[in-house]
Parts: C-alpha cells; structure tokens; sequence
C-alpha cells in the first residue's frame, strides 16, 4: 500500500440535489451532483441559462443549503456549519467574482480592495493597506487607486473586484459570469489575468461561463443541464 497521503481536496460535493418550492411547482435545481475540486485547479462551469450553474455556486460557498448531500469545503462540512463559523471560513478562505462587479461606488478603487480587508478582521491596517496596494499593482491599475468606479471602464471595474476577491488570499476563488458584462478583447485579458493568477498563487478558481474561450482555456470544465452533471473533461 502506497504511504503517498493524498491532498484533501479544496471542494468535495456529494450528491448534491437542491430543490425549490414543493407539489406541483416544485423546481430540481440540482439533482445528485458529485464533484471532486483539486487545490489549485482552474474550472470552467458550463451549461445553458437555468441549468443550475449559480445554485451550485452558492451550495459550493455556503450561501445557500443543498436540500440533501454534503459540501466539504477544505476540511469542513460546509453545510452544517453555524453561521457565526461559516462566515468566518467564507472571510478567510473564499473570494467572489460577480458579472457585475459589485463594487462601491462612494468608495475610491483603493477603497474598494483596503475596507474589506479591514472588515474581514484578519488584517491591521498597515498589512491591509500593502495588500491593497500590491494587488492593484498586480492588476495593472496602480494609477487608478483615486478614481471612484463610475470613471473606470468595464474590464477595470472588473480588475478591482479581482483584486479585492484576492487581497485576503483565499484558498477558493469562486466567479459567477465574470466576462458575462465584458467585449471580447476584453473578457479575453480578464481571463488572461485569473490564468496567470491561477498559475502564480496557486489559487483555486471556479468559474460560471457562457464563454468560449474560457471554456477553452480552463484546464478543466464541467458541463450541468437540467441540474445534472453531464460532462466532466477530467473523468
Ligand atoms: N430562489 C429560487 N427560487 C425558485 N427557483 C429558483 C431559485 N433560484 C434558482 N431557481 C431555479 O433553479 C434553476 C437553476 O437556476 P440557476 O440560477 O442556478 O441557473 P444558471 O445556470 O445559473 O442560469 P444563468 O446562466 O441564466 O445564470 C432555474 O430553473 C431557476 O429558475
């Protein structure tokens, strides 16, 4: 017998199902999906509109409930967890992309990355102030630090909410539709930035696209239709 310790995996759903409403109307958002998410893997999730891809997200982050199955995130049952502690583990080890960036839009692009930093607890200001400061440089808008995100273009938007999902240096970086409100060229240098953040930090990232080129570029992809898993390029 091998004496080889295998690494636990970053995210391990098993046999997720999510329903909504019940009789009649009742919706199978998900219906026993099973998935294994390496430490450090790069995953596009695909699938037409409704096929569940943002319940999976939410199941696989703890913001909503699987109906039944378990959600081993790192090395804890994510579903079972109570709030105070969940919130806790999504601060430390979770960072969220959105397709709208989500930003606010009082506060200055410097802002946006340093007050989370500060609400998340982990961090003093000096340490919060230099993590805020070097991700932006890593984005490539260390001259934008002042502008409010109403004077920022799309793509830049979006290279703040990147660096604000990575300033606490999460293990799970989890992105819904992050090049869905982007051009081409410029959805293309977005997914150019998290591949080579990928490849640099070893971050985890899993990703919900219609895209196809980051369907092409995901070293990994996964396809759900009508809630179910249907394709996997690693199986
Ligand atoms: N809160 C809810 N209440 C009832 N039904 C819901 C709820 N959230 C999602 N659904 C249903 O669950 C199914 C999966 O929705 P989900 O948003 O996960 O799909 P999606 O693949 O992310 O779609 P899109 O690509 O359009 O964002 C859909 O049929 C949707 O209508």
């Amino acid at each position: 017998m091998s004496n080889k310790i295998r690494e636990l995996p970053a995210i391990l759903l098993s046999h997720i199902s999510k329903s909504y409403g019940s009789g009649e109307g009742k919706i199978d958002a998900l219906r026993d999906i099973n998935l294994e998410i390496a430490k450090g893997e790069f995953l596009a999730l695909c699938g037409p509109s409704g096929s569940g891809k943002s319940t999976l997200l939410n199941i696989m982050s703890g913001i909503d409930q699987p109906t039944s199955g378990t959600v081993m995130f790192l090395n804890k049952l994510l579903h079972v967890l109570p709030e105070e502690e969940l919130s806790m583990v999504r601060g430390k080890h979770l960072g969220f992309i959105f397709q709208f960036f989500n930003l606010i839009p009082v506060l200055n692009v410097f802002d946006n990355v340093f007050y989370p930093l500060i609400l998340n607890g982990h961090f003093g200001k000096k340490e919060a102030h230099e993590r805020a400061r070097d991700l932006l440089y890593r984005v490539g808008l260390d001259g934008f630090a002042n502008r409010k995100p109403g004077q920022l273009s799309g793509g830049q938007q979006q290279r703040v909410a990147i660096a604000r999902a990575l300033a606490h240096d999460p293990a799970v970086v989890i992105a819904d539709e992050p090049t869905g409100n982007l051009d081409m060229a410029t959805g293309e240098a977005i997914l150019e930035l998290l591949l080579h953040i990928n490849q640099q930090t070893k971050t985890t990232f899993i990703i919900s696209t219609h895209s196809a080129q980051l369907k092409e570029r995901a070293r990994r992809v996964v396809e759900i239709k009508d809630g179910g898993l249907v394709y996997d390029s690693r199986a």
